[in-house]
């Protein structure tokens, strides 16, 4: 909808602003449930979905889920690295071999100790074991040792593969796609955690599986010694398990709250270190109001971790203490299947050995299969949202848009943004041809950016047709046509690269220049001078945020901005008000060269603008208003015709030569 109403305004026909009502502000802002802050209603924002699930699940939904993850995971070690996959897998077999081998020589240590006779012949018969023992467990650490090394193999290029892919696909991603607001808060979720805890998963998902592997061992040496041993092994895990699992959970709540402070600590120092904020910070002095609630945040984390580390310490005593009642009854049971006959002494050793594994290897079990189902739900979360840009992708086709375009028309386009009732767009028609400089102009609201859009297909129409050559550009490859459109916006991207880099960028290469051309657009773009009084003028690197790095004004920026869209040298060059924040002169000299110092003869200039003085000399104007176009032709033309064109330059015009006069009358 346009900003402004209908009707004329004291007595213009262009139309005023709409009067539009605002209700007065509240005396204070609405508070936290808890603690008068938003960290409460942060708790669940867009990228913390997951956080918790673990604690959420029962134990049934984790067990459940564990072998798919594992496979997940392992597909993905897979297609990464085959070798150092097979490594991984083959290693941790061997290695939890190892430890039952280890704990069965344990065994026969024991009953060779515990044999009849002298005391130097049974540590004598007992020595082949003993070196078994040490054979075994020097082989699990070569494994272990194995592991590593193949897991740190696997878990970069995972890495690289993932993080590569989603860039790749999320910067391909259609642009409406790019502003509906959930798409966004998927990539930035699925960039800000997913990403981080795909990192981290393989090797959590190898210490389950190892821990797994361990109680497997365990469970078949205890039955290799005596099968009624199982149940006593039982016995003795579950209580220990049961207490892993509460205190995993505890934690998992208690991170959940701490991790919401943390961002919002984090959004805090980053206000107050940043450069771009120090300014207004200084200015406004409101460096207090934002110390003040930092501080409160960090001592509300401080106490959140002493909480956290009291109630751990709690929940260890309580398991332990179950734990140990649970191990005490499986020592009773031990002993009477001793007293029984029913198992020699050194088995009843080598058992109580066995539990003791048995128990440790469980107690990691727990804990990590609770990280790893969460940090899978991220995994997940990470993979779906790669698999939802993948249907999001610019159009691929064979046909190629033409490298020097002769016309593009529009005909009868429409376009409405999604969520809007009314179309930015509606009915327009226009032909634009090579060499020719037009220029769109009307008031805010009008169509004027997304028309420009429409023309660099950055959207697609959605009713008409754009054509380019006839061609309907539907029919094209998006990227190739994108490669014959140069865009000059009215907020350019700074980027924190050289001077070269940055005009060179437009072209797809930070590295590789055209020294004439680039020489060539930076003059038209009066951008020379900018360059010039720069410290290592082409390579100086324009960011302060770098050490040695240079801060240009906003007009140096727009110069720039201009002469990277200059550099391209496409076949339509669209300038969205890039000289709003220059001054007038180099305002003049860029709608110079873009008028009559053009780098490329055939070019396709558009000039959206709200300086009419500007568009006089553009060989078409175009005037938007509420999405159609209201009127078209050559300034002379336009003013003849005495429309809204007509009126608005009158009104510009009227301003400056009524201030001219007022002030020359005041000083006579
Ligand atoms: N990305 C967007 N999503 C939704 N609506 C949008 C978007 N961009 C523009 N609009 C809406 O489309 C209409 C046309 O906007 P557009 O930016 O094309 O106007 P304009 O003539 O360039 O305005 P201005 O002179 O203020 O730059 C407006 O009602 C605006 O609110």
């Amino acid at each position: 909808m346009s900003e402004y109403a209908d009707g004329p305004a004291s007595g213009s026909t262009v139309p005023g602003p709409r009067a539009a009502s605002l209700a007065p502000p509240p005396r204070a802002l609405p508070v936290g449930s808890q603690d008068g802050d938003m960290t409460e209603e942060m708790e669940e924002a867009y990228w913390s979905v997951h956080d918790g699930a673990a604690a959420r699940a029962t134990v049934r939904q984790v067990l459940v889920r564990l072998p798919r993850i594992t496979a997940r995971i392992g597909r993905l070690a897979w297609r990464a690295d085959r070798r150092a996959t097979a490594a991984v897998v083959a290693c941790q077999l061997g290695s939890a071999a190892m430890s039952a081998f280890g704990l069965i020589a344990s065994v026969a240590v024991l009953r060779e100790l515990f044999a009849q006779g002298p005391t130097p012949d049974r540590v004598r018969a007992a020595v082949p074991q003993i070196l078994l023992v040490v054979g075994f467990v020097a082989g699990r650490a070569l494994l272990e040792a194995a592991v590593a090394v193949a897991q740190a193999r696997v878990t970069p290029k995972i890495r690289t593969a993932l993080e590569t892919e989603f860039f790749h696909l999320t910067a391909h991603v259609r642009l409406e796609a790019v502003e509906d607001a959930d798409w966004h808060d998927e990539v930035y979720r699925a960039n800000d955690r997913g990403l981080f805890y795909a990192r981290q998963i393989v090797g959590q998902v190898v210490s389950l599986a190892s821990s797994v592997l361990g109680l497997a061992g365990t469970v078949g040496v205890l039955g290799v010694l005596h099968p009624a041993l199982l149940p006593l092994l039982l016995l003795s895990v579950l209580p220990v398990g049961m207490a892993a699992v509460r205190s995993a959970r505890a934690r998992f709540h208690s991170f959940k709250r701490w991790n919401a402070l943390q961002r919002r600590v984090r959004v805090f120092s980053w206000l107050l270190l940043d450069q771009d904020a120090a300014t207004e910070l200084r200015s406004d002095t409101a460096q207090a109001a934002l110390l003040d609630e930092h501080r409160r945040l960090i001592t509300r984390i401080s106490e959140e971790d002493t909480r956290l580390g009291v109630q751990a310490a709690v929940l260890n005593l309580a398991g332990r203490g179950v734990g140990g009642i649970g191990t005490g009854v499986t020592y009773f049971a031990l002993g009477a299947m001793l007293i029984a006959g029913w198992l020699p002494l050194a088995a009843g050793a080598g058992a109580v050995l066995a539990i003791q594994a048995g128990q440790t290897a469980l107690t990691r079990l727990v804990e990590t299969a609770h990280l790893v189902y969460e940090h899978a739900m991220w995994v997940d979360d990470l993979l779906a949202v790669q698999q939802r840009c993948r249907g999001l992708q610019q159009r691929t086709a064979e046909l190629r848009a033409p490298e020097q375009v002769k016309t593009i028309t529009l005909e009868d386009v429409s376009f409405t943004y999604a969520g809007k009732d009314t179309p930015a767009l509606d009915g327009v028609s226009m032909t634009l041809t090579a060499g020719e400089t037009v220029a769109f102009v009307g008031l805010n609201g009008g169509g004027k950016s997304t028309c420009a859009k429409v023309l660099a297909g950055l959207h697609d129409v959605q009713g008409g047709r754009m054509c380019w050559d006839g061609v309907d550009v539907r029919t094209m490859d998006s990227q190739s046509l994108r490669r014959q459109v140069a865009c000059v916006l009215q907020d350019p991207v700074r980027f924190p690269f050289s001077a070269l880099s940055n005009v060179t960028v437009s072209t797809g290469s930070l590295t590789e220049a055209d020294p004439e051309r680039a020489m060539a657009a930076v003059r038209a773009a009066g951008a020379d001078q900018v360059l010039a009084g720069l410290p290592g003028q082409w390579e100086a690197l324009l960011s302060k945020r770098f050490r040695g790095g240079q801060e240009l004004s906003g007009g140096q920026w727009a110069k720039v901005a201009v002469a990277r869209g200059l550099y391209k040298n496409a076949s339509l060059l669209l300038l969205d008000e890039p000289t709003a924040s220059m001054d007038p002169p180099s305002e003049h000299a860029v709608y110079e060269a873009v008028l009559r110092g053009r780098l490329r003869e055939d070019q396709i200039t558009v000039l959206i603008s709200h300086r009419l003085a500007s568009v006089v000399d553009c060989d078409r104007v175009y005037v938007f208003d509420r999405g159609r176009v209201v009127e078209s032709g050559s300034h002379t033309e336009l003013m003849d015709l005495g429309g809204l064109y007509a009126e608005m330059f009158t009104l510009q015009a009227g301003g400056y030569q009524a201030r001219d006069s007022a002030e020359r009358g005041t000083a006579s």
